[in-house]
């Protein structure tokens, strides 16, 4: 799929009343918004098929039976901008696993700016749909009622996250995700099934190890992880980077640990530390400061708690990598599906 770039590939369609949009040969009907991010629109819509026409994914798997897909609207107002989703395009378009969210079409446009001879751009992003909402919907709801997810489903939604991110983790570059939190997973209840986790959004993904080996790259690192790495799920070594230091992919698995936590408890370990006066969640991070929930009786075994610790190692050297978690995961799974 490559990153198509023309006025024609893709139009809003102010005929219709701006109600469809083109990606490539395929229409689709805007039905209703879904989300919204930093420069994204995120809608479901519907495919409008005209008589006798044959619908034209690249993988023919992933045509959704009733039309229904989301498309994610980026506005571009930058170089820098159009760089990024172009970027979030060639990285998505190389990973193919059922727990990674597959990009099934793309398309960027060129549209009038507000002044006067100005051009901006628009990219579609067109994903199969998940109407269930992210794993931070749920959790927070969940916490809201005082209720907690089984044991056993942590687990199973935990594993899944695992399986998705070794995919990346074991590609060649290794690719880190970059910006693993509960809010960038999709959760869908299924019928006598655990319910399926997809990681998405790859906006920030990319080669995972960097050679820093200068003050000014280790600030450049920083700056750049402040702008794509959510702060209460970003890894010590990306708060406060030595001037000689090899990152890896296991930035992430700090974000997997702090994910499991929410899991559990509907927020990352170290978000504690902005309800507090004078707190501070870079603090709290760099010194691995983990808070759980006060009170007897915690709604899940030690194990857990340990599994969260052991991630949520200050020092990389010491922090494992995904086959270790996902032998970790698979060891708790076998001791409470009993
Ligand atoms: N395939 C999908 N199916 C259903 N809902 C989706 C889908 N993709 C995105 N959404 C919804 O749209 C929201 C925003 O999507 P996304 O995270 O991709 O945008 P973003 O601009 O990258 O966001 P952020 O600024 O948080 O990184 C999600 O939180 C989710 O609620």
């Amino acid at each position: 799929m490559g990153c198509s770039f023309s006025g024609l590939n893709a139009l809003y369609d102010a005929v219709n009343g701006g109600g469809d949009v083109w990606i490539n040969e395929n229409r689709y009907r805007i039905i209703r918004q879904l989300g919204e991010g930093g420069f994204a629109f995120v809608y479901l819509v519907k495919e409008v098929v005209a008589e006798g026409s044959v619908k034209k994914l690249k993988d023919p798997s992933h045509i959704s039976d009733n039309g229904m897909y989301a498309v994610k609207k980026v506005l571009i107002q930058t170089p820098e901008q159009l760089e990024l989703v172009r970027q979030e395009i060639r990285v998505s378009s190389l990973f193919s696993h059922p727990n990674l969210l597959p990009l099934l079409d793309h398309a960027i446009i060129a549209v009038k700016g507000t002044q006067e001879g100005s051009w901006n751009h628009e990219a579609y992003l067109l994903f199969p749909v998940h109407l269930d909402g992210t794993l931070l919907d749920r959790a927070k709801a969940m916490k809201e009622k005082k209720e907690f997810f089984p044991t056993l489903t942590v687990l199973q939604i935990f594993q899944q996250l695992c399986a998705g991110l070794k995919h990346m983790h074991n590609f060649e570059p290794a690719y880190a995700h970059n910006d693993v939190k509960p809010g960038n997973v999709l959760i869908t209840n299924r019928k006598g099934q655990p319910p399926l986790a997809i990681l998405m959004d790859f906006g920030s993904a990319g080669p995972a190890k960097r050679e820093i080996r200068s003050r000014s790259e280790a600030l450049q690192l920083q700056e750049w992880a402040a702008e794509h790495c959510s702060a209460p799920y970003r890894a010590p070594e990306l708060w406060d980077c030595p001037s000689h230091a090899d990152i890896d992919e296991r930035t992430d698995i700090w974000a997997l640990g702090c994910t499991l936590y929410a899991i559990m408890y509907g927020m990352s370990p170290f978000e504690y530390a902005l309800g507090e006066s004078g707190g501070s969640l870079q603090l709290a991070i760099v010194n691995g400061q983990i808070k759980w929930p006060p009170g007897p009786n915690p709604p899940y075994p030690d194990a857990l708690h340990q599994f969260v610790i052991w991630m949520l190692q200050p020092q990389v050297a010491m922090r494992p990598h995904i086959e270790d978690v996902i032998i970790h995961v698979d060891k708790l799974l076998a001791k409470y599906s009993t």
